[in-house]
């Protein structure tokens, strides 16, 4: 972690000293908050970047990076501080006790962010003021003085490791483990794929396909071709279902876009894009985007599931709401807040979602489905399920795909945990491409 607070914890100062209130250490505020982050993903099931706006009204953007890196330290590595703190209770504790939710966060920081042992406890105990603030600080020296560790790489929570264990076997769940360890690289999509060498150059990057760089995270804005708008932030895997409409060939419907990554992409092959998105905020994003890179698109607020559009389109891409079960590396809430039954009904939308859109396609023309979900029922049992007369699947080729991605035997892109791990790793994600004569 590179985002830690070793400053001690620091008594009030005696002239600011209000009657009547303790004074909470220095520090404090940062784990409060990682608190409420916590408490809104685990138990109000909010996506920790929702809960990020709505949990903290921290003055200070430092405590509000650190709140959010111990919050998504603790997701990462929680049943494995878990059963740390129950193997040093006399009996155990609820789920959503207090108490525990401050000692994973004084466990993970002393643990796995180098936070000295002693600011941890003494900045996650004003958390449990009024409560059991003795068993706290007795689990935490118990575990300390016993040198606990936590596992490299974490755990799965075991219900995810069973689930996608049957879906992608026991070798995925490792791979998934070593990738939820590792600090995702900052992949980027540039806006002429021709000048890829250029910008590997200029960026120090590595390329794994024409049109995509690989870099180490970096502070984005600053970087060279930010301000001209060579390229943008998009995931290798979140960048292939667009290209696998290949260059600008008339019309194309881009079905929930929102931030825009793929209609970016389509925009610069040179398509005319449509795109549609429900979230006005998002959709605002959009247009911000589309802005910075000096392209257009038409912009249409609305639910794809009541929208029509005025004529057919050559293209239509339909990437799915999901359960987002495949960008667990930089969104491990996603492993505690996704629970089959979520999963099930995404599933069914995703389905009606498909022959909507695909009714929307020309004759010869092409539709991509996609979904950034390790879930085989929101990818390969929707498109195995879609029957709509005049379709066809379009196989996609090994050609069309980055070197160590093949596609299945059905012709699906099927990004599975572990996949690239040599080169960084991607997203888990699954694609397939129609045809309708
Ligand atoms: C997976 S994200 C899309 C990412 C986007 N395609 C990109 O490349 O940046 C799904 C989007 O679908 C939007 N969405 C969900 N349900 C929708 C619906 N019924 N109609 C329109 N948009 C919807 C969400 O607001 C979200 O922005």
């Amino acid at each position: 972690m590179t985002t830690t607070d070793r400053r001690a914890p620091r008594k009030a100062q005696p002239g600011k000293a209000q009657p009547g209130k303790i004074e909470e250490p220095q520090g404090t505020p940062a784990r409060r908050a990682a608190l409420k982050l916590l408490d809104a993903v685990l138990r109000q099931g909010l996506p920790l970047e929702a809960a990020l706006g709505a949990a903290n009204g921290l003055p200070n953007p430092a405590d509000r990076g650190l709140a959010r890196a111990i919050a998504s330290e603790v997701l990462r590595r929680l049943p494995d501080l878990d059963d740390l703190i129950d193997s040093a209770t006399p009996k155990p504790m609820p789920d959503d006790a207090k108490a525990r939710f401050a000692l994973r966060i004084a466990l993970v920081q002393a643990l796995a962010m180098g936070t000295p042992a002693h600011a941890a406890i003494a900045t996650a105990l004003p958390l449990v003021d009024g409560g059991p603030r003795r068993l706290v600080h007795g689990v935490f020296g118990t575990l300390m003085r016993g040198e606990a560790t936590l596992p490299e790489p974490p755990s799965l929570l075991p219900e995810v490791a069973e689930r996608w264990s049957l879906a992608w076997g026991d070798d995925a769940i490792e791979q998934a483990r070593i990738s939820l360890a590792a600090r995702p690289a900052l992949d980027l999509t540039l806006a002429d794929p021709s000048a890829t060498a250029h910008w590997a150059e200029q960026l120090g990057a590595t390329s794994l396909m024409p049109g995509h760089l690989r870099l180490d995270n970096a502070d984005v804005t600053g970087l060279p071709g930010f301000e001209e708008g060579a390229w943008w932030v998009q995931d290798l895997s979140a960048s292939l279902p667009a290209r696998l409409l290949g260059k600008g060939a008339g019309t194309v419907l881009d079905l929930c876009a929102a931030p825009g990554g793929k209609t970016l992409q389509l925009a610069a092959a040179g398509w005319q894009v449509t795109a549609v998105e429900m979230a006005a905020k998002r959709l605002g994003r959009l247009s911000e985007n589309l802005a910075r890179m000096n392209l257009t698109a038409d912009l249409v607020e609305a639910d794809v599931m009541q929208w029509t559009p005025a004529a057919p389109a050559d293209a239509v891409l339909l990437d799915a709401p999901c359960s987002a079960t495949g960008i667990f590396r930089r969104h491990p809430d996603v492993l505690h807040r996704v629970k089959p039954r979520a999963i099930a009904d995404l599933a069914a939308i995703q389905a009606k979602m498909l022959v909507r859109a695909a009714r929307w396609v020309k004759p010869g023309g092409r539709l991509v489905y996609a979904v950034c979900s390790l879930e085989p029922q929101e990818g390969e049992a929707v498109a195995r399920a879609f029957s709509l007369p005049g379709f066809a699947i379009d196989p996609v080729r090994v050609d069309e795909l980055p070197a160590g991605l093949v596609p299945t035997e059905e012709g699906f892109i099927r990004v599975p945990p572990g996949a690239l791990a040599e080169a960084g790793g991607c997203d888990g994600f699954f694609i397939v491409r129609f045809r309708r004569d």
